[in-house]
């Protein structure tokens, strides 16, 4: 078999203050900030919208805020890598949807969208040339990383559209024995689970309750006043990246301690795409 080819790594420039492995005393492992990401393909506007009307996209707009949302990345000390681009892959941008890492094990998904199962490709090169252990979700099972929320050793996934009961199961025994406790959660009002809900840094769910199936299926669920204000990259160091369409929320936000890191992600927006899906962010890496 051809060894993969090594991923394209953008080097840390002077906006990235910080390394980007560390030991991790307590698994052996590295704590790394390593975030892949994919440029968004020129057709995006050919992507697929399930849960909202179609808009006009511009693509070039779509190219500049996801050139924003990388250096926002870089800006806080996360070394981006970028996968191949996939132009022929509409929704390629949303490479969050393509795995689930959890620890060093890298779960390729088997998205329940048939046309988006190609984009899996290039990122299984990917995370094996950055050394994770692989395992995948397999047929009938359709699992999509959009669909898979962690907070600590709780993985919580949504049943919805995109993600099967096999697909759930599989996630399970692919992650049960490393310690993960896996919870599935109903969605059916939006298209992945981390549409309607994510995470504060304290494990807290955050959520616009329309779009919530259930918020009793989370310990502390905290209600948002937008539907984007649902969505936060954890940068660290308090810091929340989220859309810059959820002012409300990020006021809120920062009244309690946070601070918010908006950015402008309206193209994507309009193809049901959010802040967490355009990057996967590795924070365990070994060896
Ligand atoms: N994790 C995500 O929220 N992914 C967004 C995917 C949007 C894309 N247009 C799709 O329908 O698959």
């Amino acid at each position: 078999m051809a060894r993969p080819s090594a991923p394209r790594v953008t080097p840390p420039d002077m906006l990235s203050p910080m390394t980007s492995a560390m030991p991790n005393p307590l698994t052996g492992g590295t704590t790394s900030r390593k975030a892949l990401v994919r440029r968004p393909s020129p057709r995006l506007a050919d992507g697929l919208v399930t849960h909202i009307d179609r808009t006009p996209v511009d693509a070039a707009l779509a190219l500049r805020q996801w050139e924003v949302y990388v250096v926002a990345l870089r800006a806080h000390g996360w070394e981006t890598i970028e996968l191949p681009p996939l132009d022929d892959c509409p929704d390629g941008v949303f490479v969050e949807d393509t795995m689930v890492v959890y620890k060093n094990v890298a779960v390729i998904a088997r998205p329940g969208a048939e046309p988006r199962r190609a984009e899996t490709v290039t990122t299984e090169e990917a995370v094996t040339g950055l050394g994770c252990s692989l395992n995948r979700i397999r047929e009938p099972g359709t699992l999509e990383g959009g669909d898979v929320l962690k907070i600590g050793d709780t993985v919580y996934v949504g049943r919805g559209g995109r993600t099967n009961g096999d697909g759930i199961r599989g996630l399970r025994a692919a992650l049960g024995p490393l310690g993960a406790r896996v919870v599935a959660v109903p969605v059916s009002k939006v298209l992945h689970l981390k549409s309607a809900v994510t995470a504060l840094p304290d494990g807290t769910v955050i959520g616009y309750p329309p779009l919530v199936d259930d918020p009793g299926a989370f310990d502390r669920f905290l209600p948002v006043p937008e539907e984007s204000g649902a969505h936060v990259v954890l940068l660290g160091g308090g810091k929340l990246l989220m859309a810059a369409s959820a002012p409300r929320t990020a006021e809120r936000f920062a009244d309690l301690g946070y601070e918010p890191v908006p950015v402008d992600i309206s193209e994507f927006e309009k193809m049901e795409g959010c802040v967490t899906c355009l990057s996967v962010r590795l924070r365990e890496l070994y060896g």
